[in-house]
């Protein structure tokens, strides 16, 4: 099978100089997403902050772009997505921004076109929700939270 979603994508003005987002091998899940900022950002230990991509994507409905981590950064420098995975819904048209914390012991530079996340498209099904007064029966029940041991 062999099906392609064709997804557009802007480059906020003043962006020129950083690459379109992309796959860095040919079967790789996530496009790398650069740090659009002006200025180098330091992020000191347990700070957050929201990291400008310079982008806006349009994708069409049934999709959604989660933003995830990139292990490298977290395992190397404590660096993660905060809301991971973000949520960019097929009808968000703003910047893409990025929500990092340091969870390291040393403060990180963020520098521009660094890149600091990547984003994986999602199907996501149509679903509806249907108030009922009973759900089914199942096995597990309403056990949850370690039930079935460790
Ligand atoms: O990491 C993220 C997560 C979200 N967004 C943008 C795209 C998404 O479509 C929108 C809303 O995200 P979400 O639904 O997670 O946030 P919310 O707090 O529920 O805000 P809203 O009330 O706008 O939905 O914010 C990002 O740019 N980066
Ligand atoms: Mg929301």
């Amino acid at each position: 099978m062999n099906l392609s979603h064709l997804i557009q994508i802007k480059r906020f003005a003043g962006n020129e100089d950083l690459a379109i987002p992309r796959k860095m091998t040919e079967l790789a899940a996530g496009y790398d997403l650069q740090a659009a900022v002006l200025a180098p950002i330091v992020l000191e230990p347990m700070q957050r902050t929201l990291v400008p991509t310079g982008i806006a994507i349009a994708m069409p409905g049934g999709l959604e772009a989660q933003i995830r981590p990139r292990s490298g950064l977290a395992f190397k420098h404590g660096i993660t997505c905060l809301n991971t995975p973000g949520t960019i819904d097929a009808d968000y048209r703003g910047e893409i921004k990025v929500l990092l914390i340091n969870l390291g012991e040393e403060p990180f530079t963020i520098a521009r076109g660094e890149r600091i996340a990547q984003m994986v498209f999602q199907e996501v099904p149509e679903t509806e929700l249907a108030e009922v007064e009973e759900l089914s029966d199942t096995v597990r029940g309403s056990g949850g939270f370690g039930h079935t041991g460790k």
